[in-house]
């Protein structure tokens, strides 16, 4: 099978050397060993796809197959993740919170939700013209409290308490969830060991912060709903598509738990890939602006209902999830029986994961890959993959939350473009860098965010006054 040369027992997953991104390292390897590449070692099989097609001829066409997760001992069975849909096994619970949570977050649903997200928007432009030099924390903050507000229907003074726990509670998570990031995740017998272990006590407090997490905003949405005071929200769909039973609540308090982990920090992560793609091609920018002036105008700021009629946004918005994804390597798959692709035998159990940087990173006869060039999505001669066929995954596992997305990174993206042109540091260069997580966005860099002008600061200021008004935030 195609992969690089193994030794006996660590295999050859250890000759991968990732520091830099091992989604980069693979794309590398492709014009070696081509669109599917074996790894293996200390008992693992692991299956990197380099190719749409590869992708959508295992996950997609064979989703039987490959819609299973792999199973995380860690953050899985010791945390208790393995609840939540992100990670629950494939079958018949999985396919009922699926189901929910499809129906509460389907293209139509998600509408009723447009004004909350273009007033946090606002709060958030309001927020980086008052503290510029924040704007890594205004724009975490701004995700965090789109899907809380939509999650739970709470106002923004209830859910900050909630969103800095959340915050710890998924940095815990992301680091127990990459693949082998605690020796235990290949040696499962070793949940076993008592609890003195450094590593089960960690486990041990990764579960109570993740059920907290879980059950605190529950608990306050139930008692708003019962009180009659609970607002437009997920929670209130959900709650009224069952019966109050032991078990329904228990799903229902997952599904909405696992909105919240895995809603926000793809968000943000993209919105602070856009804001330093913008740092570095100021062209680029005006561009986009020009854009709005001419559609929207100088006296209000975009709306979602806007953005249909402004394809250079579209197509900025577009290069941003092409250029750096926020999942680079997807959300692994594992296989649940063994499968014969293009004459290769993939056994069962296999890691999969789809490279979506290798798919994003495509050559074309015209277009540097490599390049931040949104013009690429408005090229009628030369075709460019466009991002929603993998930036949200595939098959059966693809992401219910797009829709969603779409509107939070798209109004959040049109609103800061309206507002404020961002610049690099007056005297460094500013060097894309990304953090090597599951989910991948710049590390922390400088870059100076000034409102356009007289008249943007005031739009600003009168714009976020008037959302306070409105009684939902
Ligand atoms: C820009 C923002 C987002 C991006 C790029 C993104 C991307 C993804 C990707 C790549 C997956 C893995 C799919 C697969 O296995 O093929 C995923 C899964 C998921 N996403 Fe998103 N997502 C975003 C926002 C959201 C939001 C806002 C929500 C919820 C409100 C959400 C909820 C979920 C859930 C629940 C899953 C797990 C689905 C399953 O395993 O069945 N995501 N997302």
């Amino acid at each position: 099978a195609p992969g690089p040369p193994s030794i006996p027992i660590i295999g050859n997953i250890f000759r991968v050397n990732l520091t830099e991104g091992a989604w980069k390292v693979f794309t590398r390897m492709k014009a070696q060993y081509g669109d599917i590449i074996f790894f293996h070692g200390l008992g693992t099989n692991i299956l990197v796809l380099n190719s749409l097609k590869a992708v959508n001829d295992l996950l997609e066409k064979n989703g039987t197959i490959y819609s299973h997760r792999p199973v995380f001992t860690v953050a899985g069975e010791l945390m208790g993740l393995d609840q939540s849909l992100a990670l629950i096994p494939y079958g018949k619970e999985w396919r009922e919170h699926r189901k929910l949570a499809n129906i509460a977050l389907s293209s139509v649903s998600v509408q009723k939700y447009r004004t909350v997200q273009e007033d946090l928007s606002a709060l958030l432009i309001r927020d980086i013209l008052i503290n510029p030099g924040d704007f890594f924390k205004h724009v975490r903050l701004s995700a965090a409290r789109v899907v809380m507000s939509v999650t739970y229907g709470f106002s923004v003074d209830t859910d900050d308490k909630y969103i800095t726990h959340a915050e710890k509670t998924m940095e815990i998570v992301t680091t127990a969830t990459v693949p082998g990031a605690f020796l235990c995740d290949f040696l499962p017998f070793m949940k076993h060991l008592p609890k003195w272990v450094p590593f089960m006590k960690e486990a041990a407090h990764g579960k109570f912060m993740i059920d907290t997490l879980v059950d605190r905003p529950f608990e306050q949405v139930k008692s708003e709903l019962v009180s009659g005071t609970a607002v437009d929200s997920l929670a209130r769909d959900l709650f009224s598509l069952g019966g109050s039973n032991v078990e329904f609540d228990h799903r229902i308090k997952w599904i909405l738990g696992t909105m919240y982990g895995a809603g926000g920090e793809a968000t943000y992560a993209t919105v602070l890939t856009f804001i330093m793609a913008m740092a570095l091609h100021t062209e680029k920018q005006k561009k986009a602006q020009e854009e709005i002036d001419l559609v929207v105008g100088t006296e209000r700021v975009p709306t979602i209902a806007d953005l249909p009629n402004l394809p250079y946004v579209k197509a900025v918005i577009k290069e941003t999830m092409r250029w750096n994804p926020a999942f680079p390597l997807g959300v692994a798959r594992r296989s649940s029986e063994g499968y014969v692709y293009e004459g290769h035998f993939i056994p069962k159990g296999t890691i999969v994961m789809p490279n979506i940087w290798a798919i994003a990173s495509e050559p074309n006869s015209k277009y540097d890959p490599r390049e931040f060039i949104p013009e690429r999505f408005m090229d009628s001669l030369v075709s460019t993959i466009d991002p929603a066929a993998y930036a949200f995954g595939f098959g059966r596992r693809y992401c219910p939350g797009r829709f969603l997305a779409d509107n939070s990174v798209s109004i959040m993206i049109s609103t800061i473009l309206a507002a404020f042109d961002i610049f690099p540091p007056a005297n460094q260069n500013l060097k894309p860098n990304f953090s090597l997580n599951m989910i991948s966005y710049p590390k922390p860099f400088d870059c100076r965010i000034v409102p356009r002008s007289e008249n943007a600061s005031r739009l600003i200021i009168q714009r976020a006054a008037h959302c306070q008004e409105n009684s939902k935030i």
